[in-house]
């Protein structure tokens, strides 16, 4: 079996031993331009046009969750994988710890009002303020898939009242499930705190925007874990100067690196990452590459495939 790998950033030559030893007996080598030589699979994240067009492969495997770059790359050349040949993404693979972690620190800063505190203590004022009660603090997560239902999972056992909004309904217990645009806005009415976990699609670009922010509670909170193309930055600025929103967590960004004049760098009540919420972990992706494949050598149901036409 020949594999072919292709990231921009990643250490070759570790995948390539880690995947030789998670699969004996396949050959896996770093693509190169003009490596024209056969392969039955290939692991890759923003690949060139040429590493996959005209290759008679088994799969594609993307080395992350989110294929949203690799998609609108098919989109302007659709030669470069036929809708023949499946596209795998990665499911987890550690990825979901890490957007517990991060989803439930955010959360607690802000129900434990240590933003408030923060501005208190430049103020050198000894202030105790009043508490915040779960009650009014309802998460509602958008998207509840893979990494959205770990996240819900992780507040629910925080004890806060959990909501998520999906295509389709969810039957999750302790969870209230709303679906589709015709619930969208009975789901906002009563969120406090906004996580974003939807994957970037033509329906879900620019989704958080004046008109959606307008339907959360006052003095709500925005976390977004996701991609920066579903905020429409300017309508989150306004949000957080009308007093909609309170605060607001970025790990991602329209344009990244943030350009240096964008005026979220400076804004006292954004605080932000650079898209680190979850990075993939090579081991746990290897893994479940591994066993995908082992899956679809032996002809066995696997998970992790895209659905091009949906978009995720
Ligand atoms: N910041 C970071 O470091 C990282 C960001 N990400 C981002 O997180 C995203 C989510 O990942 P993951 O949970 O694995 O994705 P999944 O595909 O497992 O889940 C996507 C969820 O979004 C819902 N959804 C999709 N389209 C719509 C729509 N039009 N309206 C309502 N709901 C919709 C789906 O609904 P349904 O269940 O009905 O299908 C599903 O619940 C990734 O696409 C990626 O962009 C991922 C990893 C790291
Ligand atoms: O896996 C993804 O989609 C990511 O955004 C990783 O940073």
């Amino acid at each position: 079996m020949e594999i072919i790998f292709y990231h921009p950033t990643f250490d070759a030559a570790w995948w390539i031993a880690a995947l030789e030893k998670q699969l004996p007996g396949a050959r896996v080598r770093e693509w190169k331009s003009g490596d024209n030589e056969s392969a039955d699979y290939a692991l890759v994240w923003h690949p060139p046009v040429e590493m996959l067009q005209g290759r008679d492969l088994k799969a594609v495997f993307a080395l992350g969750a989110g294929v949203d770059s690799i998609l609108s790359k098919l989109k302007a050349h659709p030669e470069m994988l036929p809708q023949s040949i499946p596209l795998f993404r990665l499911e987890d693979t550690g990825m979901g710890l890490q957007m517990q972690e991060y989803a439930v620190s955010q959360v607690l800063h802000w129900f434990r009002r240590f933003d408030d505190y923060q501005v208190l203590k430049q103020e050198t004022r000894w202030q105790p303020l009043d508490e915040y009660s779960r009650e009014e603090f309802t998460i509602g997560i958008m998207g509840a898939g893979v990494l959205g239902s770990k996240v819900a999972e992780s507040l629910l056992a925080w004890g806060f009242p959990v909501r998520v909004w999906s295509r389709s309904p969810k039957n999750w217990p302790n969870v209230k499930s709303f679906a589709g645009s015709d619930e969208l806005s009975e789901f906002l009415r009563e969120t406090r705190v906004l996580i974003n976990l939807l994957p970037n699609t033509a329906e879900t670009v620019g989704i958080i925007n004046h008109s959606l922010l307008e339907q959360l509670q006052d003095h709500s909170y925005l976390l977004n874990l996701a991609r920066g193309v579903h905020v429409n930055e300017d309508d989150l600025l306004r949000a957080l100067e009308n007093g909609k929103l309170k605060g607001a967590m970025l790990d991602v960004f329209s344009r990244e690196p943030l350009p240096v004049e964008s005026p979220l760098w400076r804004h006292p009540r954004v605080a932000m990452t650079p898209h680190i919420a979850a990075v993939t972990r090579p081991q746990e992706a290897i893994t479940y590459i591994g066993k995908t494949i082992t899956g679809l050598e032996n002809g066995e149901a696997v998970t992790g495939q895209v659905d091009r036409s949906r978009g995720y």
